[in-house]
């Protein structure tokens, strides 16, 4: 009963065993909410989704800035130790939900769309001409409510998707526009404006609705309304593990797959047919490891776990993207940061402001704007943002040139991963590589559906990334000390970032274990640096400690003209096997300029498209 419960149509993988539906698809994230949404609007066909999570609906799982904490939420979140030898042996935490809705339940809800240019990237440099601007635009437009922009011609206001601006709640804003218009960074309050420049600093919009909820893949799409409507013909089953596919290797169709209770430990498995095609989403991580276990995927790899080879594939779970992030901290007043919630009375003032009116700090982003940019149009000697580089402009968003290969999240609270930091208030700069070379891979570390995979993760695994990310910490820290000089009326020293006490960092970090009778050191008080005086060496030694997933994982399956490249051709349909899909963020055939949600789910709702336009002809 609402709000500890719901009585939403769940049903289990013994419900459905032995079952035909015309569509299976399998995981039910950001993609696989939008792909069975749109496929069940024909209540002549029979859709089934099947998602390993549950949808777990509770008060806490719809605050904004409480959900982003799975603590609270109580959603099942996967955390996975990745080891990075590449830098002091640290283990980098990556993690993702298992729940209706996946990642979208405990996201930030920002949602960008990414730039023109990406788009005309993957159609102009890698010949994908299906997916340039022009193609994507419609279905960003599809999806989306964007009642923060009711009058924008080129938003969407029909979609699903509601995202809107709240206010902002802190009193900084104003002071970081300021110190980004001294950079030379244009001010927008529209990042998915498509005429807007390609650097700038951005007012963000947020999946959050008018009532001040989070509004999720599976509150868009698959509401307890729209699941009861549509029972007929649309059935969701959750607590399921999708081991493998099941495929004629003969006619080389699909047939159906494969599936047990999740967590289960016995090898009792149930079955599910599909008439017509099955779709992969479930995520950049979860599906390659589908097709592996199916014996699609690299040959090598394939014949060391004994598996049978359906179709060699060297591209799955190969060329894992991620955006990198390296934060970098100022210290301000505590009612300037979330900081503030850790005062219980604090908290729950805060709280009964959102129950009863759906309004202050728990109802928005942790994230409320940001600043994308393109090292090449920083000028090294000033640490400020170029209209033009090398002749050509900068500016035009258009132009696959132009598209940021950095971002500096603003963020007020810490943001070390797994520390929580309570002696100071800080606001984060968070410096994030959103167009790295570097590259990692997913791999099977048994057959066993349960178990975890082994995730090599690309972060700065390439050394040309190197160049690029200490750009970005220094064009962050030019950033902060203009703010603690724009007439902000606190004093806001930067003390987290290159040139503080290592030694300290790496005691709060956890790297270093404190020895009997060794006092805790105290840090966190001295102010860095100028920008101009730190060294190379010390950004990269403090990037090694400091650096963190954005959790934007993408590119596992990705979309090629080339099945020797690539996994999907443009539209989705995996080579080589007839009647099977993949629509989720592991088809992007390079990682956009962009947080991933809108972008994938843009892929979803093209790849229903294609779906009803291949079974209308037939
Ligand atoms: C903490 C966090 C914050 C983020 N913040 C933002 C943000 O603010 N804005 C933004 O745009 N993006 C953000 N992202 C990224 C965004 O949420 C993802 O890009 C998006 O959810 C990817 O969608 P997907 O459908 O590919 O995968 P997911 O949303 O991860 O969905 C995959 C689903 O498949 C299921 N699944 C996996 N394997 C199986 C199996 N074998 N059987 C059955 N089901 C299976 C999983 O349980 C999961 O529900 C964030 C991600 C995280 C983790």
């Amino acid at each position: 009963m609402w709000p500890f419960g719901s009585s939403y149509p769940e049903r289990t993988p013994e419900d459905v065993d032995g079952k035909i539906y015309d569509y299976v698809i399998v995981g039910g994230g950001a993609a696989g909410c939008v792909l069975a949404s749109r496929l069940s609007e024909d209540p002549t066909v029979s859709v089934l989704l099947l998602e390993k999570g549950f949808v777990k609906d509770n008060l806490f799982s719809r605050i904004p800035l409480l959900s982003q904490n799975p603590m609270m939420s109580g959603l099942q979140v996967v955390k996975h130790l990745s080891q990075m030898p590449s830098a002091l042996n640290r283990k980098l935490s990556l993690f993702w939900a298992e729940a209706l809705g996946g990642s979208t339940r405990i996201n930030a809800m920002l949602l960008t769309r990414g730039p023109p240019g990406n788009y005309n990237e993957w159609s102009q440099d890698l010949g994908l001409k299906d997916w340039g601007w022009e193609s994507v635009e419609p279905y960003f437009r599809k999806s989306e409510n964007a009642i923060g922009h009711p009058d924008a011609k080129y938003r969407g206001h029909h979609g699903p998707v509601e995202t809107r601006q709240p206010a902002y709640p802190f009193s900084f804003h104003p002071y970081i526009e300021i110190a980004a218009r001294r950079l030379g960074l244009p001010v927008h309050d529209d990042c998915n404006d498509p005429d807007a420049s390609a650097q700038g600093y951005f007012r963000l919009d947020q999946a959050i609705d008018s009532n001040g909820r989070r509004i999720s893949a599976y509150k868009a799409w698959l509401s307890k309304e729209t699941a009861i409507a549509r029972t007929s013909h649309l059935t969701v089953c959750t607590g399921v593990t999708v081991s493998k596919l099941d495929i004629d290797t003969k006619t080389r169709k699909i047939l159906g797959v494969q599936i047990r209770r999740r967590g289960q430990t016995s090898n009792r498995e149930c079955y599910v047919q599909a008439r017509r095609e099955v779709v992969l989403c479930a995520g950049a991580i979860g599906t390659p490891q589908i097709l592996m276990r199916s014996g699609i995927g690299p040959k090598d790899h394939l014949q060391q776990l004994g598996i049978p080879i359906v179709q060699e594939s060297s591209a799955v779970g190969n060329n894992l993207m991620d955006h990198v992030a390296v934060p970098v901290m100022s210290r301000v007043p505590t009612r300037d940061t979330i900081h503030s919630l850790y005062n219980p009375f604090v908290f729950i003032w805060q709280f009964l402001l959102w129950l009863f009116f759906g309004r202050g700090l728990l109802s928005t982003s942790s994230t409320s704007s940001t600043i994308f940019a393109r090292t090449t149009a920083i000028d090294d000697a000033t640490m400020q943002v170029q209209t033009s580089c090398n002749g050509k402009d900068a500016m035009d968003s258009m132009q696959p040139h132009n598209a940021p290969d950095i971002e500096v999240m603003i963020i007020p609270v810490e943001s070390y991963f797994d520390v929580y930091i309570t002696e100071h208030s800080l606001l984060t700069w968070l410096c994030t590589l959103v167009q790295p070379f570097s590259r990692g891979n997913i791999r099977l570390t048994t057959t066993n559906p349960e178990h975890p995979p082994e995730i090599t993760h690309p972060l700065l695994r390439d050394e040309r990334d190197f160049q690029p990310m200490r750009k970005a910490i220094r064009f962050a820290m030019h950033l902060g000390q203009e703010f603690a000089r724009s007439g902000y009326p606190h004093p806001a020293p930067l003390v987290y970032g290159p040139g503080m006490d290592l030694e300290y960092l790496d005691q709060r970090l956890g790297f270093m274990k404190l020895l009997p009778n060794q006092q805790k050191k105290s840090g966190g008080t001295t102010e860095l640096p100028g920008w101009q005086d730190v060294s190379d060496e010390a950004i990269d030694e403090y990037t090694k400690r400091a650096y963190q997933s954005a959790l934007h994982y993408a590119c596992t399956c990705r979309m090629s003209l080339d099945a020797s490249d690539g996994v999907v051709d443009q539209e989705l349909r995996v080579f080589g096997i007839i009647g099977l899909r993949i629509a989720d963020a592991s088809v992007f055939p390079k990682i956009p300029s962009a947080h991933t949600m809108a972008p994938t789910m843009m892929v979803a709702e093209r790849c229903a498209d294609f779906i009803k336009e291949t079974w209308r002809e037939k």
